[in-house]
């Protein structure tokens, strides 16, 4: 048992698929505290954050769109430790969110996808300069660790490789965060994956997938009735390797979501992947 105050942390997304759940697992952890709900939907505002996310008792936490007055409240508190913001949002605003966050000395524990590789190094200097920790997570479920560290070992010994990532098709980006970091991964072993055996000619735009840099092709596919999965085909003579990672239910994010928050205090830069905090 720990004297210590809990965690202030502000949700935002609060009003989405994923800022829901997370609204629910803060304020069911006796160590943190939600003290803030942001998300621009203009149909949500005022809404208590805890009802609108399904628990019996409102949480006395309203929904407001009003980000940097949040921040500035939550940075202005001296007692105890500093706050975290969990950011479950949109492609389109991540990247000033976190900046933001990081200016008031808030720690950011990010979910959102759709970050290009030149904004997340940006970011990295960014709170490595500010000494304040943050981090990106294309994942948070502890399948999708396990799945990418078989590919990374399975890779040692298979030349041809493709990825295809499944999702609802209420989805902005694609491909998805998680199959771009599954390829990183495996580009991360220096070696150049799907020799081409013949001149290939894509008869309708598209059909061979997206090319990341290390040569893996992937392929993503949205439906309704999706959630989010994710294969990972490798391919020998004579034998095919399928590694898939299926979620049915967002509430297998919250245990990597729970220990991002915990741990994102005692950093002082930027980390990417839930693999490196486990
Ligand atoms: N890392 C991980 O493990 C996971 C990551 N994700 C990622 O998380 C992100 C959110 O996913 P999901 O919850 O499904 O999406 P939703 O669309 O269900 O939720 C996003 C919420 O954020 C709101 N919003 C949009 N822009 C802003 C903004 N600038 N400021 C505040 N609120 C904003 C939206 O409002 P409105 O609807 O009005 O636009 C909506 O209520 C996606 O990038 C997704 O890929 C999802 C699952 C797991
Ligand atoms: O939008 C989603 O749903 C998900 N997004 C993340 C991604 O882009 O990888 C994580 C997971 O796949 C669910």
């Amino acid at each position: 048992m720990t004297n210590q105050a809990p965690i202030p942390v502000i949700v935002n997304g609060a009003a989405g698929k994923m800022g829901r759940e997370v609204v629910k697992a803060v304020a069911q952890a006796p160590d943190l505290n939600l003290v803030g709900a942001i998300d621009s939907s203009p149909q949500h505002q005022e809404k208590d954050a805890g009802e609108l996310a399904g628990l019996s008792e409102p949480l006395e936490v309203p929904i407001t769109n009003q980000l940097e007055p949040m921040l500035g409240y939550v940075a202005g508190e001296r007692q105890g430790p500093p706050g975290v913001i969990v950011d479950f949002t949109h492609p389109d605003s991540v990247y000033d969110n976190i900046r933001s966050a990081i200016a008031y000395g808030i720690r950011p524990v990010v979910g959102t996808t759709g970050l290009s590789p030149e904004q997340i190094e940006d970011l990295a200097d960014f709170a490595e300069k500010a000494s304040t920790g943050c981090l990106i997570i294309p994942n948070f479920s502890i399948g999708m660790v396990l799945l990418q560290q078989a590919a990374v070992a399975a890779s040692q010994y298979f030349d041809h490789v493709e990825i295809i990532e499944l999702h609802h098709n209420q989805k902005a980006d694609a491909p998805s965060g998680t199959a771009i970091q599954t390829a990183q991964l495996l580009g991360e072993l220096g070696k150049t994956f799907n020799p081409a055996l013949v001149q290939e000619t894509e008869k309708l735009a598209g059909a061979r997938g997206s090319q990341a840099d290390e040569g893996i092709r992937i392929h993503s596919v949205r439906l309704p009735g999706l959630v989010a999965h994710q294969e990972v085909i490798f391919g020998a003579p004579g034998q095919i390797y399928t590694l898939r990672h299926d979620t049915s239910d967002r509430a297998c994010y919250m245990p990597g979501v729970l220990l991002a928050i915990r741990k994102v205090l005692a950093l002082k830069s930027l980390i990417y992947g839930l693999e490196k905090i486990l």
